[in-house]
Parts: C-alpha cells; sequence; structure tokens
C-alpha cells in the first residue's frame, strides 16, 4: 500500500510508517508546487496522502489517486487545503490533528502580542545594523490591559491563560463559547461589537469561514481604540489586509503581527513587508519540535488505523469511531449491512424513504455508525463506490431521507434493527434482524412482518406464495434439479391457507430457467434470489 507523504513531516511519523509491514511510504515534499504533473503520477494509487499546509489535495488529487485512496491525514488543524467534500464522494475520511500544535500556537501568538508591546524586532535589527536605538524603541506593557480574543477554541483558551498570568483582563467572542467554560477560563464573553470597542489587543483563533472572513476590516477597526494592538496567527484572510495597512499607517493600529496571509508564501514585494510596526512570521504557529513530533506520530498513526480498517479518529468528514466504539459496534456491522441490502434487493417498487428503528439494548450503542453499516448495504448494489465516508451524502443526493428511531418498545429480543423501506406504491417492505448466540451471530428474524430464522450470507431465495399443500416439495425439487444445494429453508405464514414466506439459503445461485419455472407455480406470489 502507498502511502504518499506529501509535506514534510517529523521523522518520528514517517518511521512509523515505514516500519509498518505491506506499506510502502513514498516522500514527496514540495513535488506539488514543483512539478504537478509528477505529483500526481506519485498520487495514483495512493492508499493515503499526508499533508501539512503546503499541498493541496483536490478533487483533481483524489480523483487520481482513487479508487486506492482511503485515507487524507493533515498533520495540523486546518483543512483548507483539502477538499473535504470530494474526499467524501469518493468515500476516503479526511482527519487532522487537533490538539497537537495548540501551545506552539498560542505561545506564537504570545510571541506576537509581546512583540506588539515592545519592539523586540526592530529592536534586534537595529542592533544588527550597529544602531543603538534606546530613544526611539519604547513600548508599553501587557499589564492591565483588556485582550479581546476572538475565538475561544483550543488556542484562544490558551492564550487566554497565558494573558491572565500577565495580569491581563479577557474579552471573548465565540457563539459556541458556553457560560461554564467562560467561568472556568474566567473571561468575560461579550459580543463582538463590545469586544471591538474596548479592547487594546485583539487576537483571533478561529477557522476561515463566510462568518469570519474580513471580520476585521476597516468598517470595524473604526469601532477599535486608537492605538489598538491586532494578532492573526488564525487564517489569513480574517483580517482584512489592505484595512490594517491603511490602519497601520495612519496610526490607529499601533502594531500588529502575523503569522498567516490571505495567499501564502507571502508575495516578495508585498506591502506588508515593508510596513511600519508590523511583525511578520511565516506561518510559522506550529513549527516547534514538541509540536511536530505530536502531530507527525498522531497522523501517521490515524491513516494506518484507518487503511488497516482500525478505528477512526478525528475524522472531519464523518464521524470519528473510537477503537472501543468499533469493538461494541464491530458485530451488528454484518448485520446492519445485510438488512440495509435485504430491503433493497427485495423492494419491487422504487424506494422513496428508509425507516431504521432501534428497539432494546441497542439503543446505548453508536446509532450514527449501525445507520452507515446500513446504507452502506442499502447501496451496494446501487452506488459501486459507498462506503462508510460516503454513505449519507450518496443518500442525499438519490433525494432519499433516511429516518432513525430509538423505540423504547418491549421486542421479543433483547435487541432488534428494523429496516423499512416505502416504496412509491405506497407498500412496504422490511427486514429485521437480531444478533445471537455467544458468537453474536447475525440473524435476521422478520421479513416483511413474517417471522423467519435466516442467516444472511451468500445467497437467499426468498418467496412469498399462497399456503397450500406441496408447494416447498416442488420448490425443492426444481432447486435440486438446477444443481443447487439448499443449506437451510425457513418457512412462515400468516395463519393456515394465507400466505406463506419460504427462505431458501443456496449454496449457489439459480439458473434463470429454474426461476422461471419457480414463477410459473400458480401458488407463487413472489420469487427472489437476493445476494448478501
Ligand atoms: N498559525 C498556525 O500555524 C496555526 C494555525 N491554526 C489555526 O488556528 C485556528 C484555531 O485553531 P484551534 O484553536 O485549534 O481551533 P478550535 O476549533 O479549537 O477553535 C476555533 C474556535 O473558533 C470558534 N469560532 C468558529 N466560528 C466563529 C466565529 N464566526 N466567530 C468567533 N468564533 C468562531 C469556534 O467556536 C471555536 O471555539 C484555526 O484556524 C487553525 O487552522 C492552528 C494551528 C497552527
Ligand atoms: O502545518 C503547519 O505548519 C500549519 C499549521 C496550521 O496552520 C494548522 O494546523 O492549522
Amino acid at each position: 500500500m502507498k502511502i504518499l507523504v506529501a509535506d514534510k513531516i517529523s521523522s518520528i511519523g514517517v518511521d512509523f510508517l515505514k516500519q509498518q509491514e505491506g506499506f510502502e511510504v513514498v516522500e514527496a515534499y514540495g513535488l506539488y508546487k514543483e512539478d504537478y504533473s509528477k505529483f500526481l503520477e506519485l498520487a495514483k494509487g495512493s492508499s493515503a496522502i499526508i499533508v501539512r499546509s503546503d499541498s493541496k489535495v483536490t478533487r483533481e488529487v483524489i480523483e487520481t489517486a482513487a479508487p486506492e485512496l482511503k485515507a487524507i491525514g493533515r498533520a495540523g488543524v486546518g483543512v483548507d487545503n483539502i477538499d473535504a467534500e470530494a474526499a467524501t464522494d469518493y468515500g476516503v475520511v479526511v482527519m487532522n490533528t487537533p490538539g497537537g500544535n495548540t501551545i506552539a500556537t498560542a505561545e506564537l501568538t504570545f510571541t506576537h502580542m509581546l512583540c506588539g508591546a515592545r519592539p523586540v524586532p526592530q529592536g534586534a535589527q537595529s542592533m544588527r545594523e550597529g544602531r543603538w536605538d534606546r530613544k526611539i524603541l519604547g513600548g508599553s506593557e501587557l499589564f492591565k490591559k483588556t485582550l479581546g480574543v476572538c475565538g475561544m477554541g483550543r488556542i484562544g483558551a490558551e492564550v487566554a491563560k497565558r494573558a491572565k498570568a500577565f495580569g491581563m483582563e479577557i474579552l471573548a467572542y465565540d457563539p459556541y463559547l458556553s457560560a461554564n467554560k467562560a467561568e472556568a477560563l474566567g473571561v468575560e464573553a461579550v459580543e463582538l461589537e463590545e469586544l471591538f470597542a474596548n479592547s487594546d489587543y485583539i487576537t483571533v483563533h478561529m477557522p476561515l469561514t463566510d462568518a469570519t472572513r474580513g471580520m476585521i476590516n476597516a468598517e470595524s477597526i473604526a469601532t477599535m481604540k486608537d492605538g489598538v494592538r491586532l494578532f492573526n496567527c488564525a487564517r489569513g484572510g480574517i483580517i482584512n489586509e489592505e484595512d490594517l495597512l491603511a490602519a497601520l499607517e495612519s496610526g490607529k493600529v499601533a502594531a500588529a503581527g502575523l503569522d498567516v496571509y490571505a495567499s501564502e508564501p507571502l508575495a516578495e514585494d508585498h506591502p506588508f513587508r515593508s510596513a511600519k510596526n508590523l511583525n511578520l512570521t511565516p506561518h510559522l504557529g506550529a513549527s516547534t519540535e514538541e509540536a511536530q513530533e505530536s502531530v507527525g506520530l498522531e497522523i501517521a498513526e490515524s491513516v494506518t488505523s484507518v487503511i488497516r480498517g482500525g478505528g477512526i479518529r478525528n475524522a472531519i468528514n464523518m464521524p470519528s469511531l473510537d477503537e472501543q466504539t468499533l469493538k461494541t459496534v464491530g458485530p451488528y456491522l454484518d448485520l446492519c449491512s445485510a438488512l440495509g441490502s435485504l430491503v433493497q434487493q427485495l423492494a419491487l417498487e422504487k424506494i422513496e424513504k428508509l425507516k431504521i428503528t432501534y428497539s432494546g439494548k441497542i439503543v446505548d450503542l453508536d446509532a450514527n455508525s449501525l445507520t452507515r453499516g446500513i446504507i452502506k448495504g442499502f447501496l451496494k448494489d446501487i452506488s459501486s463506490n459507498a462506503n462508510f465516508v460516503n454513505a449519507l451524502v450518496i443518500m442525499e443526493r438519490l433525494g432519499l431521507n433516511v429516518d432513525v428511531l430509538k423505540s423504547s418498545e418491549e421486542t421479543d429480543y433483547t435487541e432488534l434493527i428494523k429496516v423499512e423501506a416505502e416504496c412509491a406504491n405506497g407498500e412496504n417492505v422490511s427486514a429485521e434482524g437480531t444478533l445471537i448466540g455467544k458468537g453474536n451471530s447475525p440473524r435476521v428474524v422478520a421479513i416483511n412482518g413474517r417471522e423467519v430464522e435466516v442467516e444472511p450470507h451468500g445467497c437467499m431465495l426468498v418467496i412469498a406464495n399462497s399456503d397450500e399443500l406441496g408447494i416447498v416439495g416442488k420448490i425443492g425439487s426444481i432447486i435440486g434439479k438446477d444443481g443447487v444445494n439448499i443449506a437451510a429453508m425457513s418457512l412462515s405464514r400468516n395463519e393456515v391457507g394465507g400466505v406463506a414466506l419460504n427462505i431458501a439459503s443456496l449454496d449457489s445461485d439459480l439458473s434463470d430457467a429454474a426461476m422461471d419455472e419457480i414463477k410459473s407455480i400458480e401458488a407463487i406470489k413472489q420469487a427472489k434470489v437476493v445476494h448478501l
């Protein structure tokens, strides 16, 4: 299995990958920018692609690597360089490593804040240039100043903790910040306008989204204190670059520090490079030994786990599935897939909606994974690449609603999964199943509400017929004549002389001629071979 490491990650991560049996690790640092067609050539057939922020994993890259591509790993937080939608379409898990570079980025932010308060970079530069600029390089203190933190997530919170140690007051703006967390952090949660109006220092720590793009611009800067200091170690574009330049020029903004830019790398002749009171770093937030070791190893482990069919952690395009959850839901997944596939194959009309009901002790399990398992099975014969990642998206694209219910109603089983398909003609097709015995064997225990007991795998002949004498014999002899062995048979009927349901598990498929003969028996209402 080829693992393409497109950006330089820590050698600990690369060594971990190289130690994995069956992995061919291809290191292609810088190739994305230097020779894109060679990069695409290398991407072809990769099971995983690992990046930091230099290489982009676009739809074209994903299409090129598909269908082998299973995982895209981002050694870092921001996934703006990965087309997650395309990855989902192709059933590829996208994972990042939140947390691994939090401290590194919080510390760099604080470095920028300190350099915004005291002109250390300017002082260092003047000393290199042989000057002694004591008189013009005065600064101010962080102590007793107000810091406005926009985005009180992992990094924002770490910055706030450090600011408190420096004796700063902290205002926080984050629409998703709970009152409890604000209290625990000792920060005052406020609206954005209040933060802008009352802060001496403002730092942003949120992703670049439609809501955050240009959040700090000429208009909002005008509402800030004169001499405010601005910092961005999150994503370029949150602070409007032209407006920042103008505000630095006018002195409205006394100092600023940036680690990230609307376009990276920053152009050689970008006006930022000569702006006064502006400290720039080349996207160094995560560039500490510790952070890189942490995210490099973490992403190598996460990618390996996904490729080997293990737990999925920190996935951004599907719910993560830790080893423990996987262990608990694992035994149900074959059953789920079989039930989904069964209703899809048994429906004679166009299906308009799926209804899934979980009853009994299963309601405590991770329903999302089970539902994805059912839908994956449902889509088996509809979409060639349906998997856990893209199952829900494919259903949405097909316009098929999925209702999920957790029921407290008692059933004959300690746990029961029921999958019902509502068809265009108003008829429902349903299959119910459970796990039995110590080995947690999957069993289909009802079809269309009729009790059966069938092991759901291989070839199954499902027959509905009017309950008449000798039908089973007739069917058996046609199957035997066709040279097919019946492994098991389950019979059920609603009432004597009513409608009977026969399910024959077959060792191999029936010929068309045998199927025609079965269908020609007058009492047979429906006969279908399903493959699970
Ligand atoms: N400079 C660098 O090298 C690095 C930059 N980053 C960037 O820093 C940013 C923050 O990272 P983390 O703290 O790890 O992420 P996080 O997900 O823990 O925190 C982001 C916070 O932003 C908040 N938020 C979302 N939309 C918002 C809005 N419209 N207004 C205000 N707040 C909003 C969220 O509620 C969340 O609390 C990300 O953009 C990440 O890509 C992260 C690591 C390194
Ligand atoms: O990999 C890097 O150095 C960039 C880190 C970053 O921006 C992030 O994790 O969001």
